[in-house]
């Protein structure tokens, strides 16, 4: 079956700075992907690439079997990639309704009704009591939340989520997995980067990890995890210790 976004051979630099190393990788369609790495890695970067934020040096991304490496971050929105950004930043003179709806008139989702569509996505996401506040006087968790409503409100087949659970307590971040995990049983396929790791292996199917630009490692999470070169590479552990 064709994959739902397939990346081939994707390579991206600024100056003598490679941070994407032709990356390659297929997400089948109904998948939650996990993707670690230390900071700087490239991981936002592979966002950008993929939601057409920035366009790669070489290599090929194609959605739904089309490549859509030329198409700006508008069409491929319209096509059925959304993205929440790592720092929220919402119309914060708006409500939080009028940011869905100014959100659902740029995706292709073809609401019948947005306003209905609006009212159910901000009830998914917990947000619905708050939705003739403006954005601007919402708390983190909350402006998570309109971020990931907001990327939800344009019709996404395809969910992309930047280190959503960054900065949240604990209870927080467990009531945004479950939010999270509702909207993959759903039907929307997830890409999820994360520095939060027992947040991102109650969501993922699958993981990748990814080192100056490369992927590194690629599999079951767990096994992904427990393997020592990731281990070293990412949680600092080297290998040498695990064997002292
Ligand atoms: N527009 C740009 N111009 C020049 N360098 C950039 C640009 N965007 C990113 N970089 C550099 O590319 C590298 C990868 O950045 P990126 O934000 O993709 O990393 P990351 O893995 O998402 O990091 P973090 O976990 O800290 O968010 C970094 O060294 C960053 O400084």
């Amino acid at each position: 079956m064709e994959p739902l976004l397939r990346l081939t051979g994707v390579n991206k630099s600024f100056g003598a700075l490679t941070v994407s190393d032709n990356v390659t990788f297929d997400l089948p369609k109904g998948q939650a992907l996990g993707i670690i790495g230390p900071n700087g890695a490239g991981k936002s970067t592979l966002f950008n690439l993929i939601g057409g934020a920035l366009a790669p040096s070489s290599g090929m991304v194609m959605f739904k079997g089309q490549d859509v490496t030329a198409q700006p971050a508008s069409a491929r929105c319209r096509a059925g990639i959304a993205r929440s950004f790592q720092i929220p930043h919402p119309f914060v003179g708006m409500t939080v309704f009028e940011n869905l709806l100014v959100a659902s008139s740029f995706g292709g989702a073809g609401h019948h009704d947005a306003r209905e569509a609006c009212h159910d996505i901000l009830e998914r996401t917990g947000l619905l009591p708050k939705a003739n506040r403006p954005a601007g006087s919402l708390t983190l968790l909350e402006r998570k939340r309109l971020e990931l409503s907001r990327a939800l409100a344009t019709g996404p087949e395809l969910l992309l989520l930047d280190e959503i659970a960054g900065g949240l307590t604990e209870a927080e971040c467990h009531a945004l997995v479950e939010t999270i995990q509702a909207i993959h049983a759903s039907g929307v396929s997830i890409i999820w980067i994360e520095h939060i790791v027992h947040a991102l292996l109650a969501v993922v199917d699958r993981l990748i990890v990814i080192d100056f630009g490369k992927i590194v490692a690629e599999g079951a999470p767990r096994a992904v995890m427990a393997d020592p070169m990731v281990q070293e590479i990412y949680m600092g552990i080297s290998v040498d210790d695990q064997a002292a």
